[in-house]
């Protein structure tokens, strides 16, 4: 496979250690510093593009690469308000488009559990609910994809609770999410339903950011022969 990694930090360096160990090729990389290049890029030599860049470059990034035609696997958070955009543009071109807020398969298992307990737990008012994640220092966005994809789950499946907050808030419809950077942690996510009596935990934390990469590399594998868009429910069918 000849992918195109778009970022080219943390999580590209990761993705392009897993990837050249399942035999791949790296055909290019863009960062902050050459993002010009991707105007130019002729997209006959890339099967995939890996996009792990920032916020505000994900979208940019991801419909230079549909409008040439490159599947585009990524997994950049924090831009989300512009992903129904991204989405008509690959139906519009016949491409095919791959977003996670987390590629890890535990993180997916988990956001499993996590619906799976939110539905039981909606008979039982008694327990307030809420959502904490840490990460290091150097991410830009909050909350995390994660930890929003995990407050959906339960606003989802869970009556009483309506909306979400970055902040810790007292009102019976709303979850809050709690962030909290740390130095050098890759990513640790707790939901927590607490009552007068006792406390119920469901928890995740990554040792290291080889899940993610793996993952993308995975998805990455098997997305140039999709069209449209795709989730983790296509790919893994947990
Ligand atoms: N879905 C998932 O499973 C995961 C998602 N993530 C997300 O992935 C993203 C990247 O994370 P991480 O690698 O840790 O972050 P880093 O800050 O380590 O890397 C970001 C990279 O993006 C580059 N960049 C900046 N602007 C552009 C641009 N216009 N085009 C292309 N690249 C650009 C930066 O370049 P420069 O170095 O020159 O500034 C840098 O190489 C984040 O949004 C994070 O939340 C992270 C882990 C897992
Ligand atoms: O920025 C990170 O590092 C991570 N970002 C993703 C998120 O925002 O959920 C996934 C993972 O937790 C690591």
């Amino acid at each position: 496979m000849r992918i195109l990694l778009l970022g080219y930090g943390k999580m590209g360096r990761s993705i392009e250690s897993i990837a050249l160990g399942r035999g791949h090729e790296i055909v290019g990389k863009i960062d902050m510093n050459n993002a010009g290049d991707l105007d130019s890029l002729d997209a006959s030599k890339v099967d995939v593009a890996i996009e792990f860049s920032q916020p505000d470059a994900a979208f940019g990034n991801i419909s230079k690469c549909l409008e040439k035609g490159i599947p585009v696997v990524s997994g950049t958070t924090g831009w989300l308000d512009k992903k129904p955009e991204i989405e008509k543009l690959c139906k519009k071109k016949g491409g095919a488009f791959f977003y996670a807020s987390n590629f890890s398969i535990g993180v997916n298992i988990f956001f499993k559990v996590n619906a799976f307990l939110a539905k039981m737990m909606d008979a039982y008012p008694e327990y307030d609910v809420k959502v904490d994640e840490i990460h290091h220092t150097e991410k830009k966005d909050a909350p995390s994809g994660t930890a929003i994809t995990l407050a959906e789950g339960v606003i989802d499946n869970m009556v009483r609770k309506q909306y979400w907050q970055n902040e810790n808030v007292d009102k019976d419809e709303a979850l809050s999410i709690l962030s909290y950077r740390e130095p050098d942690v890759p990513g640790t996510h707790t939901v927590t339903y607490h009552s007068e009596i006792d406390d119920i935990v469901i928890h995740h934390a990554a040792h290291t950011r080889k899940g993610f990469a793996l993952g993308a590399v995975l998805v990455g594998e098997w997305l140039p022969a999709q069209k449209g868009v795709k989730t983790m429910d296509d790919f893994l069918k947990l």
